[in-house]
């Protein structure tokens, strides 16, 4: 869509702005060649700009609802085509799922979501939601990770330190989902959790704790 390709290109100038660069690597675990589902962590509006960095085409995002009615950047974001769920009735956010996962095969699109469901720069990453890996077992479609090293060195807002800084980014390799079911949903989240997170830490130069607050997702 040419909308798309107007904020991408708008967003990723703001780059220069702010004194940001990126440092990516695996951008060839894109060329999947099919439609997937990729999953990110999700540490502040920073991450419309990594987002932008990277986006490969035909590639929608999920969004909560609530940002539809923010009037400029809903409006970006309605034309650059995201699909808005609402958190407040997961019944209803099952079914917009459930439809996505119809149309990213019939359209050949890739689905873009944060697992976290909220912002989050504490140095490590939140539990993660269950429906992108719902999403990709239903569509029977891989699983790309995709991790962006901490900001905090560089962006604290409680510290109003916002200097110019690196940001590495990996996308890492498919994860298939062929022939699971929705049984098998809690060990994909894990999996991809786990994997992120070890991802995280050496992207951050962080230490992992070996006793510290190792989350799994038990059903
Ligand atoms: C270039 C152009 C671009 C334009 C500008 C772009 C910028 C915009 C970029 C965008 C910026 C965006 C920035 C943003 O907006 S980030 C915020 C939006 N993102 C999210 O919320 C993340 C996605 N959320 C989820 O995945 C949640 O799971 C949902 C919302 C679906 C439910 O959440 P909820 O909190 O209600 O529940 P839960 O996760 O604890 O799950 C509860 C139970 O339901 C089960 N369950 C879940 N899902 C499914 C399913 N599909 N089929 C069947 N079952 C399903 C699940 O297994 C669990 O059961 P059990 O296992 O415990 O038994
Ligand atoms: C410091 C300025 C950096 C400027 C970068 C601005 C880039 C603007 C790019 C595209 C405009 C449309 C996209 C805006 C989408 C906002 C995404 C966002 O970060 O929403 C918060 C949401 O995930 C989670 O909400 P909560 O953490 O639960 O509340």
């Amino acid at each position: 869509m040419r909308s798309t390709r107007i904020i991408k290109n708008v967003v990723k100038t703001f780059k220069y702005l702010y004194g940001l660069r990126f440092e990516v690597k695996g951008l060839e675990n894109f060329k999947v060649g099919s439609p997937c589902v990729i999953v990110s962590n999700h540490q502040s509006i920073l991450d419309m700009m990594g987002l932008m960095e990277i986006l490969p085409d035909r590639c929608v995002q999920i969004a909560k609802k609530e940002l539809l009615y923010t009037g400029s950047v809903g409006l970006v974001m309605y034309l650059g085509g995201v699909i808005f769920i609402n958190r407040k009735s997961t019944s209803n956010a099952k079914m917009v799922m459930a439809d996505v996962a119809k149309t990213m095969l019939s359209e050949n699109v890739m689905v873009w979501i944060y697992p976290e469901g909220t912002r989050n720069g504490n140095g490590d990453l939140l539990p993660f939601k269950k429906g992108a890996f719902h999403l990709a077992i239903q569509a029977q479609v891989p699983v790309i990770p995709v991790v962006y090293s901490s900001f905090s060195s560089f962006y604290d807002r409680k510290k109003n330190l916002f200097t110019s800084g690196k940001i590495r980014v990996e996308v890492l390799e498919p994860i298939e989902t062929k022939g699971l079911t929705p049984e098998d949903v809690t060990e994909l989240t894990n999996r991809c959790y786990s994997t992120m997170r070890e991802t995280f830490f050496r992207l951050s130069g962080l230490v992992n704790e070996p006793n510290g607050p190792a989350r799994t997702h038990l059903q």
